[in-house]
C-alpha cells in the first residue's frame, strides 16, 4: 500500500483555514492555493532520490549531493487542478506539465474525462497528479487509469483536502499510488461536497459562480 499522509505543518494548516473561509475572494484564494501547493510541493519532495556528485568549491575539490532519479510531471486535474500548478513550479521549475480534464456530473458524482494531453515520456518521469479535492475519488481513480495506461508508473497524488471515502476508494483503486493532503476532512454531504471543505474549488478559483 502507497503512503498516505496529512501534510500538518503549521503554515500549511494556517493557510488552509484562510481559503475555507467563505468570505475570501478569488484574488486572494488563488495566491493562498498557489502558497499551500508550494509548500506542499516541499513536503512531498523530501524522499526525491540524491546521489553524489564531484565539484569544486573555490577552495576545494569535494564530493556532494545532487537530484537523481526520475524528473517531474505535474498533472493537473482540470480545472480546480490548475491552482495548484504554479505553486509547484516555484520550486521544482524544470517539471513538465500534463493536463487531464475531468468534470463531475452534479447529479450522479460521475467523473467525465474530456481532456488528456501529457508529456511523450511520462512512463519516465515521476508524476504529481493535482486536485484541490478528493471527494468521492472518482475524477482522481479516472485520471491516474488515464495516466497509467499510458504507461505511467511512479504517481503521487497531491490534495488540499480529502473526505475519507475518497482516500477509501482511491487506495482500493490504485494501492500503489502515495496519497498526500493538507487536511482528512469529516465526511461527504449529499451533494457530494466535503464537509467542512472549502467549496466548489473550481468555482472559487475562477470566479465562475
Ligand atoms: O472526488 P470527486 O467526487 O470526483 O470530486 C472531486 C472533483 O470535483 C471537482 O472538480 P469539478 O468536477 O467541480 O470540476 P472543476 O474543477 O472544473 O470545477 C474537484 O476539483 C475534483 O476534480
Ligand atoms: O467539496 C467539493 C467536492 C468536490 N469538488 C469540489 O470542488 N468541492
Ligand atoms: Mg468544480
Amino acid at each position: 500500500m502507497g503512503k498516505f499522509e496529512v501534510l500538518d505543518h503549521p503554515l500549511i494548516q494556517h493557510k488552509l483555514t484562510l481559503i475555507r473561509d467563505k468570505n475570501m475572494g478569488t484574488k486572494d484564494f488563488r495566491e493562498t492555493v498557489n502558497e499551500i501547493s508550494t509548500l506542499m510541493a516541499y513536503e512531498v519532495s523530501r524522499d526525491m532520490p540524491l546521489e553524489d556528485v564531484e565539484i569544486e568549491t573555490p577552495i576545494i575539490k569535494t564530493t556532494r549531493k545532487q537530484l537523481t532519479g526520475k524528473k517531474v510531471a505535474v498533472v493537473p486535474i482540470l480545472r480546480a487542478g490548475l491552482g495548484m500548478v504554479d505553486g509547484i513550479l516555484d520550486l521544482i521549475p524544470a517539471a513538465k506539465v500534463g493536463h487531464i480534464g475531468m468534470y463531475r456530473d452534479e447529479t450522479t458524482l460521475k467523473p467525465h474525462e474530456y481532456f488528456v494531453k501529457l508529456p511523450s515520456d511520462i512512463d519516465q518521469r515521476q508524476l504529481f497528479v493535482v486536485d484541490p479535492m478528493l471527494a468521492t475519488g472518482g475524477s482522481a481513480i479516472m485520471a491516474i487509469d488515464a495516466l497509467k495506461k499510458r504507461g505511467a508508473s511512479s504517481i503521487k497524488f497531491v490534495c488540499l483536502v480529502a473526505a475519507p471515502e475518497g482516500v477509501k476508494a482511491l487506495q482500493e483503486a490504485h494501492p500503489d499510488i502515495d496519497i498526500y493532503t493538507a487536511s482528512l476532512d469529516d465526511s461527504l454531504n449529499e451533494d457530494g461536497y466535503i464537509v467542512p471543505g472549502l467549496g466548489d474549488a473550481g468555482d472559487r478559483l475562477f470566479g465562475t459562480k
